[in-house]
C-alpha cells in the first residue's frame, strides 16, 4: 500500500516524502519488518525513539514520531500527538472493518456491558464480537489479549481480522490507559456507552479529574460526529459531566436507570435466580425478566440495551434478548454450592465501588451471613486499598483479606494497607486457604463472596524478570473446596 495514498486518506500531511509502499504497522522495533511503518513513542517505561535506529535497520520506511525526534534514514512523519497520528493512518491500512462499531467506557462495568451487547445482537441475528478485558470474543471463540484494551496495531489487525470473518457488529472496551495512549483510536464509532465513574487507577492518573478526562477523550474525540452516546444516570456528579460533554458537541444522548429518559428503570425486584425489571420506554412499559441478580447486572444489560437500539435493533427484540443474557464470566458467577448449601460467587470486584455494589448484589439472597474474601492488587492504585477493606468490613458480615496478584510489592504489606483502621477482619494470605476457611466457615444461610479476580486464570508474583503467573482460578478453587475431600483436607 503506498504511504502518500495512506496518508491522504487519514489526513495527515507526509512532508519531503517520495512514494513507498508500506507492508504493516509496529509500535515495538523488534517487530519491524520491510516496509514497516514504525511509531516511536515516549512511554512510562523507556522512550521508543531510542529505537528509531533499530527500527530504521530492520527496514522501517517510515517513522511517526515527534517533531524533535531523530530520523535520519527513513521519512518523519513528524506530529505533536504521534499516537494520535499513527493510528489514524493505521486505521487506512487495516481497512476494511465491521460497519458498526461501539465502545464502552466507565470504571466498572465496561467488560460485562460489551460482553452483553455482543449477545443482545447475537441474538438479533448479527455476526457479533466484543473486544476487551476477556479477549477478543467472536461468533465462533474467545481469544485472550492479556491486555483490556490491546495496542493499537493489534487493536486495528484484530477489526480487519473480525471483517474478514464477516462479522459487522463489535462492542469494544475502552479503558483510561488505552484511551490516554490513543490505544483505539481512528475507527467509525457509531455509539458509545458510559456506565459509571468512581475511584481507580490512580497509580497510572494523577487524580480523579485527569482520570476522568481519558475517559471523556471517547466522547470528545473518538466517536462520530453523529454517534449517540448511552449514559447510565445513577452516577449524579460525574454523570452529569459526562453528559456535558456530550452535548458540548451534539452528540445523540440515550440516557438509561432510574432517571433515564430514553429507559426509564421504574423498579426492579429480585427473584431467586435473577430480578424483575419494570422500564418504560417510548411511553411504553415493560417487563424483563432478567435472569441475573444485582443492581450492577441490570445497569449494564441496560445500558448494553441502549447501545443495541443505538444501532438499529428493534424494541422488542432488544428487551427479549435483554431476558435471555447469559452470565458473564467471573462476574457473579455461582461456582459452586457447598455441602453445607452455602452458595459460592466469584466476582472481579477491584475497586471499592465494585465491591460495594458485588456485595450489595448479593445481599437480598442472604438469609444468614455475607462472607467476603478479597484483596487489592500490588503495583496498581493504593489509595483504593483502605476503601476497599473499609467497604468489606462494614458491608460484610465477615471479611477474610487475602492476596490478588501482589506483582511487584510485598503481599503481606498490602494486606496491611488493605485492613487500614478497619476492624474485626480475618487475614490470611494465602488465597486457596482463605477460600477454603470461608467455605469451611460457611453455614447453610450463609452466602460466600470471593471479589477480586474474576475470569483471571493466574495469580501474578513478582515483577519484571522475575514475574511469574501461578495458575489459579477462583471458580475451579472454590469446587475444589468444596468437595468434601477439599474440606476434609483443610481440617
Ligand atoms: C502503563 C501502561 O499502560 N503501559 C502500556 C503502554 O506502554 P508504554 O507506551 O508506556 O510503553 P513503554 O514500555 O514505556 O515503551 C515505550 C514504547 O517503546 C516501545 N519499545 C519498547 C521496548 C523495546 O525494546 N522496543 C520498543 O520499540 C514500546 O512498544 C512502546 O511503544 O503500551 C504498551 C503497548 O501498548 C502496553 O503493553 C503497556 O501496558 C502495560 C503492560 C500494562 O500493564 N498496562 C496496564 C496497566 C493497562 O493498560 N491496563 C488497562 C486496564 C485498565 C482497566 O481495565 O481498567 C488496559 O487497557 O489493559
Ligand atoms: N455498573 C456497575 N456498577 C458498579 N459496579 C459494577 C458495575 N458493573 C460491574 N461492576 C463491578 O465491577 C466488576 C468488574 O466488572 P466488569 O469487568 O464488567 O468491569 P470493567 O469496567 O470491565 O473492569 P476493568 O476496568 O477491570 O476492565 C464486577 O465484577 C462488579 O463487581
Ligand atoms: N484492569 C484491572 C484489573 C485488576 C484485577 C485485580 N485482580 C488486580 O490484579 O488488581 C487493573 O489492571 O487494574
Ligand atoms: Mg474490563
Amino acid at each position: 500500500m503506498d504511504l502518500a495514498a495512506l496518508a491522504s486518506a487519514a489526513g495527515v500531511d507526509v512532508t519531503g516524502g517520495k512514494s513507498v509502499s508500506v507492508s504493516g504497522f509496529a509500535i515495538d522495533n523488534r517487530k519491524v519488518a520491510p516496509g514497516t511503518v514504525f511509531g516511536a513513542f515516549q512511554g512510562a517505561t523507556v522512550n521508543g525513539e531510542d529505537f528509531i535506529p533499530a527500527a530504521i535497520s530492520a527496514g522501517a520506511v517510515a517513522i511517526v514520531a515527534r517533531p524533535e525526534a531523530s530520523v535520519d534514514g527513513a521519512i518523519h512523519i513528524a506530529s505533536a500527538e504521534p499516537r494520535k497520528t499513527f493510528a489514524h493512518l493505521a486505521a487506512q491500512f487495516f481497512k476494511p472493518v465491521p460497519e458498526t462499531i461501539v465502545a464502552v467506557t466507565g470504571t466498572n462495568g465496561k467488560t460485562s456491558t460489551v460482553e452483553m451487547t455482543r449477545q443482545i445482537w447475537r441474538m438479533m441475528g448479527e455476526r457479533a464480537a466484543s473486544i476487551g478485558t476477556l479477549g477478543v470474543t467472536t461468533p465462533d471463540e474467545s481469544v485472550s489479549t492479556g491486555l483490556t484494551t490491546p495496542d493499537i496495531v493489534t487493536f486495528h489487525s484484530n477489526m480487519s481480522g473480525l471483517a474478514r470473518e464477516g462479522v459487522t457488529h463489535v462492542a469494544y472496551e475502552a479503558s483510561s490507559h488505552g484511551l490516554s495512549q490513543y490505544r483505539n483510536e481512528g475507527l467509525s464509532v457509531v455509539a458509545a456507552g458510559f456506565t459509571n465513574f468512581s475511584r481507580d487507577h490512580l497509580d497510572y492518573h494523577k487524580d480523579m479529574e485527569e482520570y476522568f478526562a481519558a475517559k471523556m477523550r471517547l466522547f470528545d474525540e473518538v466517536v462520530n460526529d453523529d454517534a449517540t452516546v448511552v449514559v447510565w444516570t445513577g452516577n449524579s456528579e460525574w454523570t452529569a459531566r459526562a453528559l456535558e460533554h456530550a452535548q458540548k458537541r451534539n452528540l445523540r444522548v440515550f440516557t438509561v436507570g432510574e432517571q433515564g429518559e430514553t429507559i426509564r428503570l421504574l423498579t426492579h425486584t429480585p427473584t431467586q435466580l435473577g430480578q424483575t425489571l419494570e422500564i418504560e420506554h417510548q411511553g411504553a412499559r415493560r417487563q424483563i425478566n432478567l435472569p441475573l441478580i444485582g443492581a450492577y447486572q441490570s445497569a449494564n444489560a441496560l445500558v448494553a440495551a441502549g447501545l443495541a437500539l443505538a444501532t438499529g435493533g428493534e424494541a422488542n427484540m432488544v428487551f427479549d434478548a435483554v431476558a435471555r443474557l447469559q452470565p458473564v464470566r467471573g462476574r457473579l458467577e455461582r461456582a459452586v454450592i457447598t455441602p453445607a448449601g452455602a452458595p459460592v460467587y466469584i466476582d472481579y470486584a477491584h475497586t471499592p465501588d465494585a465491591l460495594e455494589s458485588a456485595i450489595e448484589a448479593l445481599r437480598p439472597h442472604v438469609n444468614g451471613r455475607l462472607i467476603t474474601v478479597f484483596g487489592a492488587g500490588g503495583d496498581r492504585d493504593q489509595g483504593k486499598r483502605a476503601e476497599m477493606g473499609r467497604v468489606a468490613s462494614e458491608k460484610s458480615d465477615l471479611a477474610i483479606v487475602t492476596d490478588d496478584n501482589p506483582r511487584g510489592e510485598d503481599a503481606a504489606a498490602i494486606r496491611r494497607e488493605v485492613i487500614g483502621d478497619s476492624c474485626g477482619m480475618q487475614e490470611i494470605g494465602d488465597r486457596r486457604e482463605a477460600i477454603g476457611a470461608a467455605i469451611a466457615e460457611a453455614g447453610r444461610d450463609d452466602i460466600v463472596l470471593v471479589a477480586g479476580k474474576g475470569h483471571e486464570q493466574g495469580q501474578i508474583i513478582g515483577a519484571g524478570e522475575t514475574m511469574r503467573v501461578l495458575p489459579f482460578d477462583d471458580v475451579t478453587v472454590a469446587r475444589e473446596c468444596a468437595a468434601p475431600q477439599g474440606l476434609g483436607a483443610l481440617a
